[in-house]
């Protein structure tokens, strides 16, 4: 029983020619135990997608809620009665022989005792090692909202240094855990000394830090690095080590699929409003979000005239939350 197969190696399959695009309703559960372990349950023989791992939840049957669709089938493979939480991420997803929405709900309290009723086999997991475990397409957002920041700060072009600093240091205090350090236009040697200080000062905060565009100043600082959508669709190989993350800017189903072939970690998918930073180029909507979503499994953060009270939404639509500049800069 293999388990340590990485969550990227289950690609989305493409839909097989003159598939039915049947619509099928999940809802799973994240279940977790005294020590904050969470369930996984492998999906029996003769099922498709036998041998992944999934969260256990099922189908809604007719005229059923997803909160009683989930109850009820808690209980009967798991033999638990649930408190149902708050949503975590409901993710649309493209598979060869219909279209999933994947429904995930955090369980706020349960009780008795977890066996597999119908055969499965089942492991508590710590969060960290859920990606060692080869699941679904679907689910590779879900173990990203489940791990990684639901914000991706994209820095504006400094104007005064020393002001810029100061308020990327505050939103390292506020909470933002994922950055792009992004000035285009600014005098290069200007550009290298300000990223070298913002590498320290995110290090002693523990922030996630990505550069724009420049993989040379990634690889000596030993940060991620954020490709421009140019950049990606003329990249033949992954541009940095594993364990660095790689990330790139997205607008279309083709730059998509190209970042997941090229092994970016994430992506950002945008602009879903008109921003004024783009004049002219009108959003794609979060309905337009949601279909380009289906076709790839890798987390994705929305962007385009959004702010933080725009999460909830995101995650509506399968995403790992919001990028901007202006939406999560903080001001004086
Ligand atoms: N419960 C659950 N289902 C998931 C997850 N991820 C994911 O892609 N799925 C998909 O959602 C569907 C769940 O349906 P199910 O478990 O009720 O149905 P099944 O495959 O046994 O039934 P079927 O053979 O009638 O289609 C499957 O296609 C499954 O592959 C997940 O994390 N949990």
């Amino acid at each position: 029983m293999s388990t340590d197969v990485p969550l990227s190696s289950s690609p989305v399959p493409a839909p097989s020619p003159g598939a039915a695009t049947r619509h099928v309703e999940v809802v799973a559960g994240v279940i977790r135990d005294a020590r904050g372990r969470v369930l996984l349950a492998r999906r029996t023989e003769g099922r498709d997608l036998a041998g992944l791992w999934e969260f256990p939840g099922g189908k809604h049957e007719p005229g059923e809620s997803a909160e009683d669709a989930l109850a009820r089938e808690l209980h009967e493979e798991l033999g638990i009665e649930v408190e149902i939480g708050a949503p975590l991420i409901s993710v649309p997803q493209q598979y060869p022989d219909k279209r999933l929405c994947l429904d995930v709900r955090l369980i706020a309290q349960w009780r008795g005792q977890v066996r597999g009723r119908e055969g499965q086999a089942l492991v508590w997991v710590p969060p960290p090692k859920l990606i060692a475990y080869a699941m679904p397409p679907a689910d590779r957002p879900v173990v990203a909202a489940l791990l990684q920041p639901a914000h991706y700060l994209v820095t504006p072009t400094p104007v005064d240094d020393a002001q810029w600093l100061t308020s990327l240091q505050r939103a390292f205090d506020t909470g933002v855990r994922r950055v792009q350090l992004r000035a285009p236009g600014l005098d290069p040697q200007r550009w290298r000394d300000l990223v070298a200080r913002a590498v320290l000062a995110a290090r002693v905060a523990g922030v996630d830090l990505l550069v724009n565009a420049d993989a040379t100043l990634a690889q000596v600082h030993g940060i991620g690095l954020h490709l421009t959508a140019a950049q990606l669709m003329a990249q033949r190989e992954r541009p940095l080590p594993e364990g660095l993350t790689l990330a790139a800017s997205c607008h279309t189903l083709e730059e998509l699929q190209a970042a997941e072939a090229l092994g970016c970690e994430f992506a950002v998918l945008g602009n879903v409003r008109a921003t004024p930073s783009h004049p002219g180029r009108g959003g794609i909507g979060w309905e337009g979000f949601a279909r380009l979503r289906e076709s790839v499994s890798l987390p994705l953060y929305a962007i385009g005239g959004l702010t933080a009270q725009d999460i909830d939404t995101v995650r509506g639509v399968g995403g790992q939350g919001i990028a901007a500049i202006r939406g999560l800069w903080p001001t004086a």
